[in-house]
């Protein structure tokens, strides 16, 4: 286990201190979401609200957690979710995670917003990586950002659509929130001098104008899958695969956009009933718990991802902190697939669930 103190049983118990060591506003714009944040808790209550049916006198005295994602091989079937600007959580940053996941075997998905050059994330990285990618104004720009991906040994292409602008955001607006000093989206050509709040720059550079037709573009413009992310709606879903999409995320931004949105555990059925067949389904929002894996897997996600807990243990210990909330949840999925009677993922079903 790493050097960190068992007080850290469950992966919140990261959460109030990293509240304690971030100042209020970053704090703020990691654990916030839109409007009245009644989406950001329904993520985490549709997870509670399904129950499990465990099953007895089946064989797990060898298990394996072991997965893949479009074929590539993973440690478990949980991963980062992308998320913005990591200098602002730790100085190491992204490339804090980046290590922690490759030393876990998990995927990491790095977000077009980071806080360090995609090159140099895929450096210090020794898993597989993911490059999220929101189109940009700047066709031009959109286009290098996926070549740069492809040379740096990125192996999907995870194309952002749930963010035409930033929701609306009461701790931030509250805060008059601007990233820190020295904190800025390197990938990108945006000045060192000027004080832009995240909308702003946001507004810049994210094209709001952007429609199927370009996931068709950026599906034509390169040889690496595609993944879109942020999908609730079933024919978004269908119409996503139809376009050439390998696979499809489930995903209300972490509560972050649309206030009052579908919870993810609430919309992964009725995609899975329509593309299921044909794509492989990720879901993220809410999954605090190895049940929570469990029961997204269960009900036919191929991968879960986190997004704040990761900033929760980036936050609290760099690298060693990232990688005990990873461990967490491999440990806690380990044992819960025991107790379940699931000697390996394969065997994680609906037969598990109460409501399937
Ligand atoms: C601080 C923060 C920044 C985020 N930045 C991005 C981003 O740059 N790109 C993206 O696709 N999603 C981003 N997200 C959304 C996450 O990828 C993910 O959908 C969400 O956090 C999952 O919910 P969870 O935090 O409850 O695990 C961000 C989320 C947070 C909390
Ligand atoms: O904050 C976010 O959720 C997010 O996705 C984002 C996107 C672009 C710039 C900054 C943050």
């Amino acid at each position: 286990m790493p050097a960190v103190p068992t007080r850290f049983v469950r992966a919140e118990d990261f959460a109030a201190v990293a509240q304690a060591v971030l100042p209020t506003d970053v704090w703020d714009y990691v654990a916030g979401g839109a409007g009245d944040e009644r989406t950001v808790r329904a993520n985490e209550e549709a997870f509670h609200r399904l129950t499990l049916v465990p099953r007895m006198l089946i064989d797990v005295g060898t298990r394996t957690l072991h997965t893949t994602a479009l074929g590539v091989p993973l440690a478990g079937p949980i991963g980062v979710a992308p998320t913005s600007y990591h200098t602002m959580a730790h100085p190491d940053g992204e490339l804090a995670v980046a290590r922690a996941a490759g030393a876990a075997g998990l995927l990491n998905i790095v977000s077009v917003f980071s806080s360090t050059t995609l090159e140099d994330v895929a450096k210090a990285a020794t898993g597989p990586l993911w490059f999220q990618l929101y189109c940009l104004r700047d066709r031009g720009l959109t286009r290098s950002l996926i070549e740069r991906a492809e040379a740096a040994g990125y192996r999907a292409i995870v194309l952002g659509v749930d963010l035409p602008v930033i929701g609306y955001r009461d701790r931030d607006i509250r805060n008059a929130f601007r990233l820190p000093p020295g904190v800025r989206p390197v990938n990108l050509p945006v000045g060192t001098e000027q004080d832009p709040t995240l909308a702003d720059l946001n507004a810049v550079l994210v094209d709001p104008r952007l429609t199927w037709q370009d996931v068709e573009w950026i599906r034509s413009v390169t040889d690496l899958p595609l993944v879109v992310k942020g999908i609730v709606a079933p024919s978004d879903a269908e119409r996503a695969v139809q376009l050439g999409a390998s696979g499809v995320l489930v995903s209300n931004h972490g509560g972050r956009q649309v206030d009052g949105s579908v919870a993810t555990m609430t919309a992964l059925p009725d995609v899975l009933d329509v593309v299921g067949g044909s794509a492989e389904v990720y879901l993220d929002g809410g999954v605090r718990r190895g049940t929570d894996v469990l029961k997204a897997v269960a009900t036919g996600a191929r991968v879960v991802f986190a997004g704040r807990p990761v900033l929760w243990g980036l936050a609290v210990d760099g690298e060693s902190g990232v990688r005990a909330v990873l461990d967490l949840y491999l440990r806690e999925l380990d044992l819960v697939m025991a107790t379940c009677g699931c000697p390996d993922v394969a065997s994680i079903g609906p037969h598990l669930l109460r409501n399937p």
